[in-house]
């Protein structure tokens, strides 16, 4: 790309790089009280800006970490806010903006990006692959009859929108996390503050106390479908333990004026037709790639996690970041560079894909997206690569 300059926006600069992202997504410019709320997302220094003439390209990323396989936690870059004006595209705007992203999150240390992506054949190119995935559906809550055995959970109360961030905020931080699950820092509440008080429908917000305070909480807001039933949308649900879900379903199923309830993206397996004398009265209605996720710094995340059953030498193909590029020896001990010849080869994202568990070594291979020495080998490499529970971020950011 030539003509160009990059750089990090300016405090008074970042509300037109808000407003050129939302005209590339075809979204009106925010309203000022939207933006009152909205800016406090925005970490300073974290903004870049791709001018020629005028602004043309932005990108933006703010720090988290990521819960991977074991429990531990990495440190991540939330990607988010990318766009290029739509009379620029097509010209190496947005490889530009992710080479300036890669260089700045190296320099800050950072292990792990990810994001949410508009389209599928966008951040492939630039080693992220999809390492979580969601299943949305609808239940039919006059079908929905809980289960005798089912928990009885504990306490559900309503909390008001101005009290949800401190309430919601201590809630996540107790609730155990699955792998592909981030931290919620300070400017993540922010944005999520003005999600709550943005949309037609008015949200509420129920919070599930357990014994050690609020260990579960459900947002959603009720609405009419076209053919006037009524239409309860999960917006947002975590918990820490079976009593919590429980809780909460039994809460859901006790809203009135209620026909429908639905499901947005949730962990695959979230067992929530288990819970119901029939199991029909689910239906899944969509899914699929959730959060993508780029390794950016190959060996202390494979160090991060947990790695079971027999050592294996794995190579991994990085293009865009070399530095990444080698072999390692994948064991319950950890992971370190060797020499040794591999077992397995994979791209930088496919090994994002698996490297949460979201794909198993064994699918890969059979999409030409990872290379065995020896067919026998993948048992083993499904071994190595084995988590506890679907990986999900259950985040939107
Ligand atoms: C995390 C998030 O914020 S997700 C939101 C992403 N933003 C959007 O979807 C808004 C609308 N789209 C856009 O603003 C732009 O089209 C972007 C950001 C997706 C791409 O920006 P561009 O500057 O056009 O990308 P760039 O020119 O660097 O493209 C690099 C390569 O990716 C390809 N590519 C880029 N975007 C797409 C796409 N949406 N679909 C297919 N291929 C694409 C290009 O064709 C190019 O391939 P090539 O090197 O083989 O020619």
């Amino acid at each position: 790309m030539t003509d160009h300059r990059t750089r990090v926006l300016r405090e008074d600069e970042v509300r037109a790089a808000n407003t050129l992202f939302r005209a590339a997504l075809h979204m009106k410019p925010a309203p000022d009280e939207d933006w009152d709320r909205t800016r406090h997302a925005y970490q300073p220094g974290r903004t870049l800006g791709v001018f020629d003439d005028a602004l043309i390209g932005t990108a933006r990323s703010t720090d988290s970490d990521l819960t991977v396989p074991g429990g531990a936690a990495v440190s991540s870059a939330a990607v988010t806010g990318v766009g290029v004006r739509a009379d620029r595209t097509r010209r190496g705007v947005l490889t530009e903006l992710m080479r300036a992203q890669f260089a700045d999150f190296a320099e800050r240390g950072v292990v792990v990006a990810n994001l949410w992506a508009s389209e599928g054949p966008i951040y492939g190119r630039f080693g992220y692959g999809v390492a979580t995935h969601g299943r949305s559906s609808t239940v039919r809550r006059r079908q929905a009859v809980l289960r005798p055995d089912v928990p009885p959970g504990g306490e559900v109360e309503l909390v008001d929108v101005d009290a949800a961030r401190a309430v919601l905020a201590e809630g996540y931080a107790r609730i155990g996390r699955r792998a592909g699950m981030m931290a919620r820092p300070d400017h993540w509440w922010n944005y999520y503050d003005g999600a709550l008080r943005r949309g037609d429908d008015p949200v509420a917000i129920a919070v599930h106390h357990g014994g050690r305070g609020v260990d579960g909480f459900v947002v959603y807001r009720v609405g009419r479908a076209p053919g006037g039933s009524g239409v309860l949308t999960v917006e947002d649900m975590h918990y820490d333990d079976a009593a919590a879900f429980a809780g909460l379903w039994r809460y859901l199923l006790s809203v009135d004026l209620v026909d429908e309830i639905s499901l947005v993206y949730r962990p695959l397996d979230e067992p929530v037709d288990l819970l119901f004398t029939d199991p029909r009265a689910v239906t899944v209605t969509g899914g699929g790639d959730e959060t993508w996720l780029r390794l950016l710094d190959v060996p202390a995340a494979l160090a991060a996690r947990r790695w079971a059953g027999e050592p294996l030498v794995v190579e991994v193909v990085d293009p865009v970041l070399e530095h990444n590029a080698g072999r390692y020896l994948l064991s319950e001990d950890g992971a370190e560079r060797t020499g040794e010849p591999a077992a397995v080869r994979l791209g930088v994202d496919a090994l994002a894909m698996a490297y949460l568990g979201g794909w198993r070594p064994s699918a890969l291979a059979r999409a030409g997206r990872l290379w065995l020495a020896e067919p026998g080998i993948v048992h083993a490499a499904d071994r190595l690569f084995a988590a506890h529970g679907a990986p999900w971020c259950g985040t939107f950011f």
